[in-house]
């Protein structure tokens, strides 16, 4: 069964004293069943979040990671520090660090496959630019992301890793992808993990969709049967829109 997860990516936002406000917000209101909350500040407040979100029904995610535990990488975070404040996912791979920071996709798959020896669930996010989504490359692109990211897990910890598809197009722009232009992709990939592990796996990885994501367009998303929730830019920035997505996400229930 794959139960429905809203991740909020606050990306470089938010103050210490806003953020802290925001998660405490969403720590009073979040379901205590039925959805997986999951909010990512940015590095600087983990720690202060890990301890106010101790005992509430939200998870944390750091936006980033290194692949090793520990070494000489001047300003960089690793998997055991994380989850020494309290982590449990790390995104991996987003489209800004792509685009900004040169992530590849060799770079992706070392991180995915460090963070789950490390015992730390990935967030793995890929999707096509507007070019290629125009030049009917869509499939091959997010195929070969996804294969590449995953290159070397195994069935087992591949049940561990969550996918985030998020077509560049869409995301902070309001273009939301529509819920049928998602499902497609969301289908065809459940087709491809079955491809590379076995149908029990392919079932129980939960792919999200991002970009654009509000309360007013997420229940027809959701609502498709390979889209299993939503990493959320913008939206996650309030509480009210955050807990309302939760919500949206609950009363949608588990899938497969
Ligand atoms: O990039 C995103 C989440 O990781 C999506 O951002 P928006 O929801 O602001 O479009």
């Amino acid at each position: 069964m794959r139960t429905p997860i809203v991740a909020g990516n606050w990306k470089m936002n938010l103050g210490r004293r806003e953020a802290l406000e925001l998660g405490r917000a969403i720590a009073e209101g979040a379901p205590t069943q039925g959805v997986t909350a999951i909010v990512a500040p940015v590095a600087l407040h983990l720690a202060a979040l890990g301890e106010a979100l101790a005992s509430a029904p939200v998870l944390l995610a750091s936006q980033n990671a290194h692949w090793a535990e520990s070494g000489a990488y001047t300003g960089e975070l690793a998997g055991p520090m994380l989850r020494e404040v309290g982590v449990r996912y790390v995104i991996l791979g987003h489209s800004e660090r792509r685009q900004y920071f040169g992530e590849s996709d060799e770079g992706v798959n070392r991180k995915t496959r460090a963070m789950l020896a490390q015992g730390l669930r990935p967030i793995v996010c890929f999707g096509e630019s507007l070019e290629e989504r125009e030049a009917g490359q869509t499939q091959a692109k997010v195929e070969f992301q996804v294969r590449a990211a995953l290159a070397g897990v195994g069935a087992e910890d591949a049940k561990d890793v969550v996918l985030a598809y998020e077509p560049i197009w869409a995301i902070g722009t309001g273009k939301t992808a529509s819920p049928e232009q998602a499902q497609e992709v969301h289908g065809f990939l459940r087709g491809v993990l079955e491809d590379l592990y076995d149908r029990a796996t392919a079932q129980a990885m939960p792919i999200l969709y991002g970009g654009s994501v509000k309360p007013s367009n997420f229940a027809e998303l959701i609502g498709q049967p390979d889209i299993d929730g939503g990493l959320v830019g913008g939206a996650s920035l309030k509480a009210e829109s955050f807990l309302e997505l939760c919500r949206i996400a609950v009363q949608q229930g588990p899938k497969g």
